[in-house]
């Protein structure tokens, strides 16, 4: 059995680092910059050096020998990656390791992945974890959901290392929600901590966007059990409480009147219009998400927003 990444940012950097302290990694990158010479990838993960078996590329075809292949390409990017290269990816374990729902279609990465190479076996690994983390090798429990029961248990072995602990599931939509939607709720409490609303109100963006979480993967038939485990909850109140998260940094900027930086990756912006559009096509409720979004477009501000919120109808919890 052998591991490529595909994406040599933060997270498929650190993700190699990780595994390749129980076997061989090949990392992709589609720019190496000095990757190769530093050994190490010094814009996005600092300090993090790169471990003898992990082997550093920018040729696909270095790769075909992979079984198991993690796709650590933002959300947004990971549809033309794939079409770019099915001939390589056909037929192989492919993992996605991106958290967001696409703008252009309001499907998870799982679903993409299936559309764009459909001989192939997908999973997706999801949970609590700054890249920074799993590098240094602390202690990290994620998700890896596949609808493949046997292939799960197969991924879950593979990629299991001494610091990081997978539970498995067969929900995929579950997963792909609880990653996709604790962004959009990081931004919120990122925002209302920028503005000062304070810590009460950030416990209860937090609730109250857990429950839109459940609202919605109620909608799509995911399991409400996965929504409570580490891709849900457990990721929501690491992003919601932390800032090395950059959704909730972009949050703290957006409260506080600041700029931020646009090359920074943040799953939650491109997801929030996904998720508002689709929460507006089912009929659902989901005001911090429609608030979000509406921020994040410049048409409210964040005071604005949460008068909004709090003015809503009373209602049962
Ligand atoms: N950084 C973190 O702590 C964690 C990130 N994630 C998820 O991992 C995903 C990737 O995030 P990061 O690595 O942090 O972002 P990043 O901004 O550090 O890196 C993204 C990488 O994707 C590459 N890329 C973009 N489009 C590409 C394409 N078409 N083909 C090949 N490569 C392409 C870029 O060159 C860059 O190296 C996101 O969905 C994020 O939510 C998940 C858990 C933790
Ligand atoms: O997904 C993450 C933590 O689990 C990383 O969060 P950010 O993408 O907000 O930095």
């Amino acid at each position: 059995m052998s591991i490529a990444v595909l994406g040599a940012g933060a997270f498929g950097s650190a993700l190699a680092i990780s595994l390749a302290g129980s076997g061989p990694v090949t990392l992709w990158a589609r720019d190496l910059r000095d990757m190769a010479a530093r050994r190490e990838n010094t814009a996005r993960l600092p300090d993090c050096p790169f471990p003898k078996n992990l082997t550093l590329t920018d040729n696909l075809n270095d790769i075909a020998g992979a079984d198991i292949i993690l796709l650590a390409v933002p959300m947004q990017k990971l549809r033309q990656m794939l079409s770019a290269n099915t001939e390589v990816l056909s037929g192989k374990h492919l993992v996605a390791c991106c958290k967001g729902i696409e703008l252009s279609t309001g499907i998870g990465p799982v679903s993409v992945i299936q559309q764009e190479v459909p001989d192939a076996i997908a999973a997706i690994l999801t949970g609590p974890s700054f890249a920074a983390d799993i590098a240094r090798g602390l202690p990290t429990a994620l998700t890896l959901a596949c609808a493949d029961d046997a292939a799960g248990r197969h991924l879950q072995q593979a990629l299991t290392t001494a610091n990081l602990r997978l539970y498995r599931t067969t929900d995929t939509i579950g997963a792909e929600l609880g990653g996709a939607l604790k962004n959009v709720i990081a931004i919120a409490c990122g925002a209302a901590m920028g503005a000062g609303l304070g810590e009460s109100a950030r416990a209860a963006l937090m609730t109250r966007g857990y429950a839109e979480m459940q609202r919605l993967a109620r909608h799509l038939n995911a399991n409400p059990s996965t929504l409570s485990g580490l891709s849900g909850f457990g990721d929501l109140t690491l992003t919601c409480t932390s800032d090395q998260s950059r959704n909730y940094r972009l949050g703290l900027a957006l409260g506080l009147g600041e700029t931020f930086d646009p090359g920074t990756t943040v799953e939650g912006a491109a997801t929030a219009r996904a998720v508002y559009d689709l929460s507006q096509a089912a009929d659902l409720d989901m005001p911090i998400t429609a608030a979000v979004a509406a921020v994040l477009d410049g048409r409210q501000d964040v005071p604005d927003a949460m008068k909004s919120l709090l003015a809503r109808p009373l209602k049962e919890e």
